[in-house]
């Protein structure tokens, strides 16, 4: 019996305006949108969400298992109520990756992609305000924060996917003799894909789950429990795009029994992550064990992306107030909370006061912003919802936060010369922390602790390539920094000194906000498997390629020409 087949009657072109998505201001004279913004805010914050699971389109609602999610600026205000995955339903949700995988990945590329872009649109126009706001509410995000990820960036993200894996179903054998015709198919990856994503990039979600599923693959995707809210609207905009059911399965639960239930299965074919070093690690060990065990069809391919203790090196040639207004940037907004973040400065000794005066003068400011109270929760009582920084995401990152802090003030080696302090009272709210390390090797100039603590060091002049050493080997991470210099011969020696000590290297800006298609983004050593969101790299680790050559001559013997009497 043959199934029905869609016919392929021409090689689309994809829309030819995919451009970034332009990122809307929210400035003082864009009355309408903080409007509407202020609407939705108004909607999630007055109404706790039931957030059920998705498995094969069917949202199971769990009464007995139910995690609030709280909003980080007030965390008595309950968000969401996130049901919880039991060992069954992960099961389920794997067999529904099953179920609908030949269905999807049949279709023409066009048909899978045109989801993934109209999904973008839905959220650019649509949905626009109701994404921010849970992005605002759930994840503790300014509203500039949100705009550049779970609109801009997640827009781009499946926009440029679509233009990608167009490039990479073109991609031929180049060679074909006469008779003859070669060519290559993009399969998807026999299994499943198993996406764990994290708490602060709605986008990155977007892409953990939509980068396998646009190349053909079905996903069990275990959302961070700290972005549910948004990442629930997000699947339900996946699923208004067209998304068919179990082509992308929702299972909040148990990080640690989901995981096992997914990598101890046999049709696992690959980990999409992004989260911490110490959890990738973990996976990656119990993948090995398992392969060697014999548990996988495949080779599981292992895609991660994680931690870093990202640097700003200043040259004394640097235009200072650009290094300083970069580094407040790159340090403290989103509280520090990027993967990109810049977590150590190195400043030349004759310019380090200066700076640091500037620095720590700007942030001290009255109209900076950078009080910790601004945030959608207060807004909505009247407050400012003009802040630069708001709280961290949850207690226990408030919590090592709030021991390294103490920490510092007793270390003879640290000195802390800007914030300190910290109040749980109403949210998980830690001040912007610049803390000065005379030892370059201390634990804080190592350690990524991801939030808003800075820690810096102050090099002699003279010693640039050394300081270039320095920084180069005293972490274990590899995933973003930048130089501050206007010298050239400063530029090179650091760019070429610093090849392997970051995926994303900046020169003059600052080392976070890398943009789909522009900053190709990841890094090596322990910060991940560097596979390039962003790029089109990425999406060749969900296909698995199958070589086609059809001949058209027949043969008339088996003989070659050397075989004769
Ligand atoms: N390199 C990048 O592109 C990038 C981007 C964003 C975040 N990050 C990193 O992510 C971290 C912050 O995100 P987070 O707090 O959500 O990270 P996290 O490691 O706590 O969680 C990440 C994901 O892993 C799950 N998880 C946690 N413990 C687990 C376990 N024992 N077994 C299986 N799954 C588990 C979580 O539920 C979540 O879905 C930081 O280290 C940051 O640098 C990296
Ligand atoms: N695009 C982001 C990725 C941050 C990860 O958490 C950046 O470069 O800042």
């Amino acid at each position: 019996m043959f199934r029905r087949r869609l016919s392929q009657l021409a090689h689309y072109k994809l829309p030819s305006h995919i451009r970034n998505e332009p990122i809307k201001n929210f400035g003082v004279t864009d009355v309408k949108d903080w409007d509407l913004l202020r609407a939705s805010l108004m909607k999630f914050n007055n109404s706790a969400l039931q957030i059920p699971l998705v498995i094969n389109g069917e949202r199971i609602y769990s009464d007995s298992k139910l995690l609030a999610q709280t909003n980080p600026a007030d965390h008595q205000k309950v968000l969401a109520n996130v049901s919880q995955a039991s060992e069954s339903d992960v099961e389920r949700a794997i067999k529904a990756t099953q179920d609908s995988k030949r269905k999807w990945f049949e279709l023409p590329l066009h048909e899978r992609a045109s989801v993934f872009l109209k999904a973008a649109d839905l959220i650019t126009t649509k949905y626009r305000y109701d994404m921010l706001a849970s992005c605002m509410l759930g994840q503790g995000k300014s509203v500039y924060q949100a705009e550049i990820d779970c609109v801009a960036e997640l827009a781009d993200f499946f926009r440029y996917n679509a233009v990608y894996a167009q490039q990479l179903y073109a991609q031929q054998p180049t060679e074909s003799i006469p008779g003859v015709w070669n060519r290559a198919e993009y399969r998807p990856l026999e299994g499943f894909v198993y996406a764990v994503s994290p708490f602060n990039f709605t986008a990155i979600a977007a892409n953990l789950v939509g980068a396998p599923a646009l190349m053909g693959n079905t996903v069990l995707w275990k959302p961070s429990h700290y972005a549910a809210l948004s990442n629930y609207l997000l699947y339900t905009v996946l699923e208004e795009a067209g998304l068919p059911h179990g082509v992308v399965n929702f299972v909040p639960g148990d990080p640690v029994m989901v995981t096992k239930k997914a990598l101890n299965n046999r049709n696992f074919a690959a980990l999409h992550y992004t989260g911490s070093t110490a959890v990738f690690k973990q996976l990656y060990g119990t993948i090995q064990n398992n392969l060697a065990q014999g548990v996988y069809r495949d080779y599981p391919r292992v895609v991660g992306e994680t931690g870093g203790k990202n640097f700003h090196l200043v040259h004394p040639s640097a235009d200072m107030p650009n290094a300083v207004f970069n580094t407040i940037r790159g340090a403290f907004e989103y509280q520090g909370q990027k993967c990109s973040a810049t977590s150590r400065l190195y400043l030349p000794e004759s310019k380090a006061t200066e700076f640091l005066t500037d620095m720590c003068g700007i942030l001290a400011a009255k109209d900076s912003k950078c009080t910790p109270t601004n945030t959608a929760a207060s807004a909505l009582s009247g407050g400012d919802l003009h802040g630069f920084v708001g709280p961290v995401i949850h207690e226990t990152s408030f919590n090592k936060l709030k021991n390294a802090i103490e920490e510092a003030k007793k270390d003879p080696e640290l000195q802390i010369v800007y914030g300190g302090a910290y109040d749980s009272s109403k949210g998980w709210f830690v001040e912007p922390t610049v803390v000065k390390c005379s030892n370059p090797h201390h634990k804080f100039m190592k350690q990524e602790f991801f939030g808003p603590l800075l820690a810096v060091c102050e090099y002699p002049d003279a010693k640039f390539p050394e300081i270039c050493d320095i920084i180069d080997t005293t972490t274990e991470y590899g995933l973003t920094g930048s130089v501050f210099a206007r010298d050239r011969e400063a530029v090179r020696l650091a760019s070429e000194k610093l090849r392997f000590a970051a995926g994303n290297f900046y020169i003059n800006d600052k080392c976070t906000g890398a943009v789909v298609a522009q900053q190709w983004f990841g890094g090596a050593r322990m910060s991940g498997t560097n596979d390039k969101a962003g790029s089109g790299n990425v999406l060749s680790r969900f296909v698995s390629v199958r070589n086609i050559k059809e001949n058209f001559y027949d043969l008339t013997g088996y003989k070659y020409p050397s075989n004769y009497e």
